[in-house]
Parts: C-alpha cells; structure tokens; sequence
C-alpha cells in the first residue's frame, strides 16, 4: 500500500469537503493500493497535528468531527478532547509545518495541500518546497503574487499540481499542460472562467435581482470569502494570469485589463463584506438590470469574458449572441476555448461546473493522487 501523507492548510468549505472526500473514498482508493494519511489541518489561527505523524494520520472519526467543529464556526483547538492529536496555536503553525516538513518531505513526498484563501501560505509553501514537498493548490494567490514567488513554486514543475485554481475541477491546466508539451502553440484562450459571475448573469437575465442572486451564490458555495472578489473580476483575473504565466509570459496582475461591477465607493477599504451584502449590493441591481435588458432588446445576453492574445489579457462584461457558446451558458458553468496549430478553425472547448466545493474538492484530491505517482 501506498502511503500519501498531506497536511491541510484553510477547512473552509473546499477544505472540509476535501476531508469529506478522502473519508468516502477509503475503500476506492485501496483497491487502487493507495491510502492517504492526513497529518495535519490548519486554519487561521491553529493546526491539529497526529501524535504519531511518521506512523499513523489523523482518523477517519476525528477527521468528520472536525469538519463538523468547522462547520459550527469553532475553533480547531476544541477537537484535542476527541483524538489523538494536537493543537498548535498561532503563530507556532508555520514552525511545526516546516518541523513535519524536514522529517517527512524528502523521504516521503508529503503534500502540503493549500485550500486557504490567502497570501500568507506562500512562504510555507515556498520552504516546503525547498524541503522535498510536494503542493497542491485551490488558492490562486501564490500563484498571482510576484513572478519570483511563481517561479520558486514551480522550480521543481512535476511536484506542484493546481488543478482547481482555474476552473475547479475542469481539466483546465491538465489540457493546457498537454499542448503545451506537445509544442503546438496556443494562439487565443476565450473563456467565461467565473462560476459566480456565470450564475449571476443567468440568474438576472431571467429576472432575479443581483443583491439576491450573489447571496444565492455565496450559500451554493460558488464566491469567493469575499464575493466582491468576483464581482470585481480580480478572480478571473487571477485565474487568468495563471494561465498566462503557464504559457510562458511573464506578467504580473496590474497588467491586466479588469472591468468591475461595483464602484470603488463599495470596496473592502470602505465597507465590511456583511455591509456590502446587506446596504451595498441592493444599489447595483437597478443597473445590472438595465444592462441586461438593453442586451436582451438586441436579442443578446451579457456575459463576464477573459480572453488571453499571447502576454495581453483581458477581462470583463461583453455582449454576445444567445446562441453563441458562451451565450449559451447557464448556471456556474464554464467554458474554456483554446485555439492553438492543432485547434486553429475549431478550438479545443473545455465546459462544465466551475465552481463549487464538491467539484473543486474533487479536484484537489485527483491532484494529490496524481502528484504523489513521483514518489514509490
Ligand atoms: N468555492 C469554489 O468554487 C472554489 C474555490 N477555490 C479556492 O479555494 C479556496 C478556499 O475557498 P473556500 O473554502 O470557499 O474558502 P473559506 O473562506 O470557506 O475557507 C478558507 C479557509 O482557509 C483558512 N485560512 C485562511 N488563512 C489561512 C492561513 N494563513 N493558513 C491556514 N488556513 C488559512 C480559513 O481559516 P478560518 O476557518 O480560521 O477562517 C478557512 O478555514 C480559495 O482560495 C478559493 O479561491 C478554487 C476554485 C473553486
Ligand atoms: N469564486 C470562484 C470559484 C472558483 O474559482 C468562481 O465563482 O468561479
């Protein structure tokens, strides 16, 4: 059997749901001689770690208790009643990570699993690597930090995996990867790369008011913790420099053009995300409505576009025709279109759910399986 040993960082609702998946796949992933040992889970200001970490994970009871612990808003240092572990409060977390990464990374592969919303991993993550780690990603941000950062990430490219950074679980990367190393050269990406700005635009057209239907999206699990992160376009933009930075064009994310759906007047320097949900939001419907509905009058729909032309990028609101691909999209549904020699008069189109703690989940867990194939 082959022993995969990861430490969690961020059991939000991706996290939690990644718990979940490694629980209810225990069976699946034996008879494929693999079993994935968790021995650690952090979040903001703890982490959990196994007594035994050369030996033994933290349980498979102690795992869901803990999700549950989460889910109830608790602290991760209530759970020390309930197995055999240990809390480490901030800021001690970052010393033990990289203690458990000395002992475990060269001889084992541990993979240090990154499923915060942060830019604090980024360090961690960075001496992890440094360390013999392997890391896997659902969080952009140390991938949309500085191109230094983006570079030590990928020093060692075959132990890194962030499938679900672009995408959730889509074979987004995965297709790009494979052309890329095929040598056929991408010419354009167009793609609608928002679950949450996917859904809202379908949701207003069909007549809901946008206060009601981000909320929607924030409770379906689409937003980001701060949903002014989609609506402002900085998560397609993240997700949109990433892929840039894969196809080899060194940029940072001030070069890219992003068009916002609330003023300045709403940002996170000027109000809390609680009051830009419940005074802020309301504001903006009157004006999303208008736009649709003068899209609709042309027989058009309004829909929130990245296109990638080699290093320029852009993102933001186009009108399109309903019966175009992208026209055509509803709910959190993404659509990739990637031209390239190979896919020149009909590109190659990635669709489906993107975004979501069950397909994003799944697909950090198909990341962690796959990386670990490095290591007997
Ligand atoms: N939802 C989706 O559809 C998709 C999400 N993603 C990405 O997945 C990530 C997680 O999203 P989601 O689960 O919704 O976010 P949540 O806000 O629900 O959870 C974030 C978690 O990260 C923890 N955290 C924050 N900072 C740190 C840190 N420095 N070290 C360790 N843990 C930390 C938080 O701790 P605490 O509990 O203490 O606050 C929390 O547990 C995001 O980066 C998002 O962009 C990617 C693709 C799709
Ligand atoms: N908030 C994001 C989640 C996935 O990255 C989205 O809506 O697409």
């Amino acid at each position: 059997m082959k022993n995969i040993p990861l430490i969690l960082l961020g059991c939000g609702g991706v996290g939690r749901q990644l718990l979940q998946h490694i629980v209810s796949c225990r069976s699946l992933h034996s008879t494929q001689g693999l079993c994935l040992r968790v021995v650690g889970v952090g979040d903001t200001k703890s982490l959990v770690v196994s007594d035994d970490l050369l030996h033994k994970g933290l349980d498979d009871s102690f795992l869901l208790q803990l999700c549950r612990v989460k889910s109830a808003g608790e602290s991760l240092s209530k759970l020390c009643d309930f197995g055999e572990c240990r809390a480490i409060v901030h800021p001690e977390p970052q010393g033990k990570i990289l203690e458990i990464a000395s002992q475990l990374g060269r001889k084992t592969g541990l993979v240090l699993v990154d499923c915060s919303a942060s830019f604090d991993t980024v360090a961690v993550l960075k001496q992890a690597i440094d360390m013999g780690c392997c890391v896997v990603l659902a969080n952009k941000k140390p991938l949309t930090s500085s191109m230094e950062d983006f570079k030590k990430l990928f020093m060692y490219p075959r132990r890194i995996r962030h499938e679900s950074t672009v995408g959730a679980g889509l074979p987004v990367i995965a297709s790009l990867n494979r052309i890329i190393c095929s040598g056929d050269p991408v010419h354009q990406i167009i793609g609608s790369l928002s679950g949450t700005l996917a859904y809202v635009m379908s949701e207003v057209e069909d007549g809901k008011p946008l206060s009601q239907v981000v909320k929607d999206a924030k409770s379906l699990g689409y937003t980001e913790p701060d949903p002014r992160d989609d609506l402002g376009g900085m998560d397609v933009a993240r997700k949109a420099l990433i892929l840039t930075r894969i196809l080899g064009h060194q940029i940072n994310l001030d070069s890219i053009q992003i068009e916002s759906l609330y003023p300045k007047e709403m940002g996170p320097d000027v109000m809390t995300v609680d009051d830009f949900l419940d005074r802020g939001l309301s504001l903006l419907d009157k004006d999303i409505q208008a736009r649709v509905e003068k899209a609709a009058s042309n027989g058009n729909v309004l829909r929130y576009v990245c296109v990638i032309e080699g290093s320029r990028c852009e993102v933001g609101i186009k009108e399109l025709e309903k019966n175009s691909p992208l026209g055509r999209l509803r709910g959190n549904d993404n659509v990739l279109e990637i031209y390239t020699r190979c896919y020149s008069k009909q590109p190659l189109v990635i669709q489906g759910a993107g975004a979501g703690n069950d397909t994003t989940a799944a697909g950090v867990l198909v990341d962690i399986v796959d990386v670990q194939d490095l290591f007997s």
